[in-house]
């Protein structure tokens, strides 16, 4: 990952906290990490690829690109064929210890919530986490409950989980994921199948555990979205994972066409705005319809 930040900003609030600046020792990392599945040649070869601490990443690629499989290694549901997975700079030992250790730190929520739940209700299923932990009985009701606030369902607690919406079984499966205190969560195409309204509240809720110091890795093929939400994006392009500050990747159109994605709409504004003289070489772009409001009325444009 490469050093430097970028404003990120909640979707109508106008700017958000500067994310903290990157930190010398990821939090988790894979180093030189290939993998293959049985049947098939390897779908990520000598990859490099670093998170770090109390950022959010959007990762961004064509379908089969490999998004999955390189949260799957991340998390240490899989394990890289080559190469080694790194936890706060130490190496990960796929032995029981190790894999609780990792799971301690980084949890994985997957794009089918129905891979994810379980339990016959809400409660249950977000308990499952901190109750294998060991945790207190009052400790782990403590966690349900600040994680069905912070998602927004508290008052699906007790509502069997098969008679939830999809968008609710969506929140449910990420607050299993919050119930465990993380310090990172990847999250493989969390918006993916939510009705607008719902992204809107699914980023807010991720803003808000970001802002309180947890790790956001985020799946996505919605390009703006990943440039207006994250701090860091990584592009699973031909040549391997280009990572850096969103604001730079995801609008160098090169790379972006190379991985098969289109150019966010607000690079395409600016590139507008540009050619028409209306905003400087180096003056930052609107990003969203809502920045684009207040730069216009403060811009006179
Ligand atoms: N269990 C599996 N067994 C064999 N091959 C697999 C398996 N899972 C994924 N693959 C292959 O690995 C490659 C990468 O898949 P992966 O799911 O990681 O991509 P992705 O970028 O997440 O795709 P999408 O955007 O479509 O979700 C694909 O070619 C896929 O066919």
């Amino acid at each position: 990952m490469t050093t430097g930040t970028s404003p990120g900003a909640h979707p109508d609030q106008g700017p958000r906290p500067e994310p903290p600046p990157v930190p010398a020792v990821p939090l988790v990392e894979l180093v030189g990490a290939s993998y293959a599945y049985d049947e098939g040649p390897a779908v990520l070869r000598d990859v490099d690829f670093a998170v770090p601490a109390g950022r959010s990443l959007a990762l961004l690629g064509r379908n089969g690109s490999g998004k999955t499989t390189l949260l799957r290694l991340l998390s240490g549901g899989l394990r890289c064929s080559s190469g080694r997975l790194r936890l706060a700079g130490d190496p990960v030992a796929y032995d029981r210890a190790g894999l609780t250790r990792l799971r301690g730190t980084v949890q994985l929520v997957v794009q089918d919530p129905d891979d994810q739940l379980f339990a016959a209700s809400v409660e249950q299923d977000v308990s499952f986490g901190p109750m294998n932990q060991g945790l207190p009985e009052d400790e782990v009701r403590a966690r349900v409950t600040d994680a069905l606030t912070a998602l927004g369902i508290a008052e699906l607690r007790d509502r069997p989980t098969h008679l939830l919406s999809y968008g609710q079984r969506k929140r449910a499966a990420l607050a299993g994921a919050v119930a465990m205190r993380p310090r990172a969560l990847i999250l493989d195409e969390p918006t993916a199948g939510l009705d607008p309204h719902g992204q809107e509240r699914l980023l807010e809720v991720l803003d808000g555990l970001r802002d309180a110091g947890t790790t956001v890795v985020m799946a996505t093929h919605d390009v703006d979205l990943a440039l207006r939400w994250a701090d860091d994006a990584a592009v699973l392009a031909p040549g391997g994972p280009r990572t850096g500050p969103a604001a730079e990747l995801l609008v160098d159109r090169e790379l972006l066409a190379a991985a098969g994605l289109r150019t966010p709409w607000s690079a395409a504004v600016a590139a507008a705005l540009r050619a028409h003289g209306l905003l400087a070489a180096g003056e930052a772009a609107p990003r969203t319809p809502e920045e684009l409001a207040r730069w216009s009325s403060t811009a006179g444009g």
